[in-house]
C-alpha cells in the first residue's frame, strides 16, 4: 500500500481539457497507468493494423475468387497450408469435384485448380498467359538458370536440341543398357528374396533400379559405380523436398537444404560425365550413352543449332531429366508391378506376347524392333498409367490476367494448376474408368483412342514431357523382362488401393511383393 501511495504521488499530471472535465484537472495520475496507457496505445494500434491487414487479406482473396467454388474465407496468413503439407487423393478429388475451376489460397498465394479437360488443356496450351512454375523448392534445387525455366522462343529453341536425344536412333542405343541393368537388378531381387522370403516393399528397390538405369542411359560409364550409388542414395532427399509449399529459407535442417546438398553431389558427377563424353567422342569412340550422343550430334555436318554447351549446362540438363523422371517413372513402374500381380489374366497375356516375340528365348535382350511387335505390352503400360497417373497435376503461374472462361479471369501472378485425373477417368471416354482394361487401346475406334486429348499423363502443349518414348519404353521393357524371368505375388493390405503422394502417386503400403524365379518355357 505504501509503495502504491509513493507511486501515486510521484506521478505526472494528466492534461485534460478543462472545458470537458475541469474537476479532473491536475489530478495526479500514477506513472504505471501512464506507461500502460502508452503500451495500450501501441497495442491498439498494432491490433488495428493487424486487423486491417487480415481484413484486406480476406477481401483480396474474395475479390480474386469471385464466384468460384472454394472456401468463402481463407485461414489468415497460412490459408490451406496444413492440407498442402499432407496432401491426400481424397482431398484433391474433393477439390476437383467441387467445380471445373475452384479456388484456394496458401500463404496468400492465390491458386486456381482446373479439373476439367477443357480448362486443364487451356492452361497447358496458353504460353502467352501461363508458364510452368513447379513448386518453389524446385527452383532452389534445379538452380534458377536451368533450361527448364526457359519460356517462349528460347524454350522452343532449347527443346529442339533436346528432342534429338530421344529419336529412334538414340533410343536404340539406350535399350541395350536398360535391358542389361534390369536383368542385373532382378538377379539381386531374387537373391534377396531367397534370403528373406517375406513380402518386401518395392518402393526403394524399384526407385534404385530406375535411378541406376537413368544414370547409365544418360551418362554411360562416365560415372563410376560409387558415384552412381551416391547419387541414387542421396536422391531421396530431393524427392522429399518437393512439397507444394516448403519452409521458405533453405537453412540447415530443412528438407530443401538437404535437397540442395544432394543436387550438388549429383551435379559434380554429371559435370565430370559431360567432360568425359566430350573427350570420348573427340577420341573417335562410338556413342554409348545420351551424353555421347549429344556431343556427337553437335558435331554432325547437318547440325545447325547451338554448339557450345558447357559441362555445367549439360550436367544441368541431365539433372533436369533425373528430376523429371525419377519419381514419375518409379510410380509408373511400381503400379505396373502391382497391376500385373492383381490381374493375372492380363499378366498371362503379357507373357504370351513375350514368349511369342522372343521365340521362347528369355535371355535374348529386347530390341526396338521386338518392342514394335508387342502392342499388348504397350497398351498395358498406357492403361496402367491412365488408371494411376504418376503425375496428377502440374503447377503453372499466370504471367498476366488470364481470361480462362467466359465468366472468369485468373488474376496475374496466381498459381493455376491443371489436373489430369478427371480427364483420365472421364467415364464418357473411358467406360468402367476405374478398371484396368488394356484392350481399350487396341481398338483404333474405341473412345479412348478417338479422344487422345484426354490422355494427359504426359501433359500437353509446349512443355509436354520430352521423355515420353523413353519412359514408356523403359517401363514396358522392365515389366516385360520381369514377366519372363520372375513370378511375383502381391501381399495385399487394406492400404494397397490407397494412394500416398510423394511428389507422384504410390501405393500407401509401399507395394509388398514376393519374387521367385520363373521356370524357363
Ligand atoms: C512415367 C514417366 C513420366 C511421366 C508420367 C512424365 C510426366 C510429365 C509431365 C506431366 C510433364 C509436364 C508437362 C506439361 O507441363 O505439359 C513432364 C515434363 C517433363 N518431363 Fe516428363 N514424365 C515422365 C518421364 C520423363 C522422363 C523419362 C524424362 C527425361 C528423360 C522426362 C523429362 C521431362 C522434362 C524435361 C519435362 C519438362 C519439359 C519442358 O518444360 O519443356 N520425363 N513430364
Amino acid at each position: 500500500m505504501a509503495s502504491f501511495i509513493r507511486q501515486f504521488t510521484s506521478s505526472a499530471v494528466l492534461p485534460v481539457a478543462s472545458s470537458t472535465s475541469s474537476s479532473f484537472v491536475d489530478i495526479p495520475i500514477p506513472s504505471f497507468i501512464i506507461s500502460n496507457s502508452k503500451s495500450a496505445t501501441w497495442l491498439y494500434t498494432t491490433v488495428a493494423i493487424v486487423g486491417a491487414l487480415l481484413l484486406l487479406e480476406q477481401s483480396v482473396y474474395r475479390s480474386k475468387k469471385k464466384h468460384l467454388p472454394g472456401d468463402s474465407w481463407t485461414i489468415p496468413i497460412i490459408g490451406k497450408f496444413a492440407d498442402s503439407m499432407k496432401p491426400t487423393m481424397e482431398g484433391y478429388m474433393k477439390q476437383w469435384n467441387s467445380g471445373a475451376l475452384s479456388a484456394i489460397s496458401v500463404f496468400n498465394i492465390f491458386i486456381v485448380m482446373a479439373s476439367s479437360n477443357e480448362y486443364s488443356r487451356k492452361i497447358l496450351n496458353s504460353p502467352a498467359h501461363a508458364e510452368p512454375c513447379l513448386v518453389h523448392s524446385a527452383k532452389q534445387i534445379l538452380m534458377p538458370d536451368n533450361w527448364v525455366f526457359l519460356n517462349g522462343k528460347s524454350h522452343v529453341e532449347y527443346r529442339k536440341v533436346l528432342n534429338t536425344l530421344f529419336t529412334r536412333k538414340a533410343l536404340s542405343i539406350y535399350i541395350g543398357i536398360q535391358d542389361a541393368i534390369a536383368r542385373k537388378h532382378f538377379v539381386q531381387w531374387l537373391a534377396d528374396a531367397q534370403k528373406d522370403p517375406s513380402p518386401q516393399s518395392i518402393m526403394m528397390t524399384a526407385r534404385h533400379l530406375n535411378m541406376i538405369t537413368s544414370l547409365r542411359v544418360f551418362c554411360g560409364n562416365h560415372i563410376p559405380e560409387h558415384g552412381a550409388i551416391e547419387i541414387s542414395e542421396k536422391y531421396w532427399d530431393i524427392t522429399q523436398a518437393l512439397e507444394l509449399v516448403n519452409f521458405p529459407l533453405a537453412v540447415p535442417g530443412t528438407k530443401v537444404y538437404r535437397a540442395i546438398q544432394a543436387r550438388k553431389v549429383a551435379i559434380k558427377w554429371l559435370e565430370l560425365a559431360a567432360s568425359k563424353a566430350k573427350t570420348s567422342v573427340a577420341n573417335g569412340c562410338e556413342p554409348e550413352c545420351m551424353l555421347d550422343e549429344w556431343v556427337k550430334e553437335l558435331e554432325a555436318p547437318g547440325y545447325k543449332g547451338r554448339k557450345d554447351f558447357s559441362d555445367r549446362e549439360m550436367a544441368m540438363v541431365v539433372f533436369s531429366f533425373l528430376f523429371a523422371s525419377q519419381d514419375a517413372m518409379s510410380s509408373g513402374l511400381i503400379y505396373g508391378f502391382q497391376h500385373l500381380a492383381d490381374n493375372p489374366d492380363i499378366l498371362a497375356k503379357i507373357r504370351e506376347e513375350q514368349y511369342r516375340v522372343r521365340a521362347g528365348d528369355v535371355d535374348k535382350p529386347i530390341t526396338l524392333e521386338m518392342l514394335d511387335q508387342m502392342p499388348y505390352l504397350k497398351a498395358f503400360v498406357k492403361e496402367s498409367m491412365r488408371v494411376k497417373p504418376p503425375v496428377t497435376m502440374v503447377p503453372y503461374r499466370t504471367t498476366k490476367a488470364f481470361p480462362i472462361s467466359n465468366d472468369y479471369t485468373v488474376p496475374a501472378n496466381s498459381m493455376v494448376i491443371p489436373s489430369f485425373y478427371n480427364s483420365l477417368h472421364d467415364p464418357s471416354v473411358f467406360p468402367e474408368h476405374d478398371k484396368l482394361i488394356p484392350d481399350r487401346w487396341l481398338d483404333p475406334n474405341s473412345s479412348a483412342n478417338t479422344n487422345p486429348r484426354n490422355y494427359l499423363v504426359f501433359g500437353s502443349g509446349p512443355h509436354k514431357c520430352v521423355g515420353i518414348e523413353y519412359a514408356t519404353m523403359n517401363i514396358g521393357l522392365v515389366l516385360a523382362t520381369a514377366s519372363v524371368l520372375m513370378d511375383w505375388e502381391h501381399h495385399i493390405t487394406p492400404e494397397s488401393e490407397q494412394v500416398q503422394i510423394i511428389a507422384t502417386l504410390f501405393p500407401k503400403d509401399g507395394c509388398l511383393m514376393k519374387f521367385t524365379p520363373r521356370p524357363r518355357p
